[in-house]
C-alpha cells in the first residue's frame, strides 16, 4: 500500500480522539505525513451514515442494518481516502475501523464475529490495518469520562446497557488473542501522558521498521 495504516481501537472513552490529536501533532513535527481520521465517518458520505447510526431516535434499527450501514461507511471511507493517502507514502492514523464492528457488532450485539468479518472483508478487500492500538478500559471509567467531557454529545451506542459495553470490551480481549501481532494492548486508565508515551513508542518503532522516520 505504501504508507502506514494505524487504527485506534478501544471502549468509549478510552482516549483516542485525544491520543490521535496528540500522536498527529508530534509525528508532523518529525516530518511524518500524516492524515487522521475517524470510523464511522471521514468524509461527507460516512458522516451522513454516522449521522443515521447513531441517531439517538433510531431505537428501532435492527442490529444487521447496523453492521451493514458501518461496513458501507467503512468502504467509502477507504476508498475515498484512506487508501489515496496511504498510496501517497502517508501515515493513516484512523480513529476506529474493522475491530470496532467485530466488537459491537459482532460480539455485543451477537451478529457473530466471523459473520461481521465477512461483510468487511467484502468491504474492504482485505485493506486490513498494519498496527492497531487498543486502549483498554473499565466501561464504567471510560462511561464517566464521557460524561464529564463538555460539548461530547452523547450517541445512540453510550446509550447501550453498562452490560453492552463489558460485552464489546470482552470482544475486544478476544480480538487481542486472535490477532497479537498486529494489536498491541495499552493500559488506558493509567494517567494520559503515560498512555500517549506507551502509544508513541509503538509508533516510532513501527515507522523506525517501515524507513518511514527521517
Ligand atoms: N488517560 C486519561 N485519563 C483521564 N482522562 C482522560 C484520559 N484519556 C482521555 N481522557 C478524557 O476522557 C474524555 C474522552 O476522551 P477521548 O474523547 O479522547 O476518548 P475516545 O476514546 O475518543 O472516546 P469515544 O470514542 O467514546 O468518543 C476526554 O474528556 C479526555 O480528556
Ligand atoms: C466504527 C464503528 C463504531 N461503532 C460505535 C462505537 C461508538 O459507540 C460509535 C462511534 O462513536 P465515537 O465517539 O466516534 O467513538 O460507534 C460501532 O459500533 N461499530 C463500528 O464499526
Amino acid at each position: 500500500m505504501g504508507g502506514l495504516f494505524i487504527t485506534l481501537e478501544g471502549p468509549e472513552g478510552a482516549g483516542k480522539t485525544t491520543i490521535i490529536e496528540k500522536l498527529t501533532e508530534d509525528l508532523a513535527s518529525d516530518g511524518v505525513e500524516v492524515l487522521a481520521t475517524r470510523e464511522p465517518g471521514g468524509i461527507e458520505i460516512a458522516e451522513k451514515i454516522r449521522t443515521i447510526i447513531l441517531d439517538k431516535q433510531h431505537t428501532m434499527m435492527d442490529p444487521r442494518t447496523e453492521a451493514l450501514l458501518y461496513a458501507a461507511a467503512r468502504r467509502q471511507h477507504l476508498t475515498e481516502k484512506i487508501l489515496p493517502a496511504l498510496q501517497k507514502g502517508k501515515v493513516v492514523l484512523c480513529d476506529r475501523f474493522i475491530d470496532s464492528s467485530l466488537a459491537y457488532q459482532g460480539y455485543a450485539r451477537g451478529l457473530g464475529m466471523e459473520e461481521v468479518f465477512a461483510i468487511n472483508e467484502f468491504a474492504i478487500q482485505g485493506a486490513m490495518p498494519d498496527v492497531t492500538l487498543y486502549f483498554d478500559i473499565e466501561p464504567e471509567t471510560g462511561l464517566k469520562r464521557i460524561a464529564q467531557h463538555a460539548g461530547r454529545e452523547v450517541n445512540r451506542l453510550d446509550l447501550e446497557k453498562v452490560d453492552f459495553h463489558h460485552k464489546v470490551r470482552e470482544g475486544y480481549h478476544l480480538l487481542l488473542k486472535k490477532f497479537p501481532e498486529r494489536i498491541t494492548s495499552i493500559n488506558a486508565a493509567q494517567p494520559i501522558e503515560s498512555v500517549y508515551e506507551q502509544a508513541k513508542e509503538t509508533v516510532k518503532k513501527r515507522l523506525a521498521q517501515a524507513g518511514m522516520l527521517k
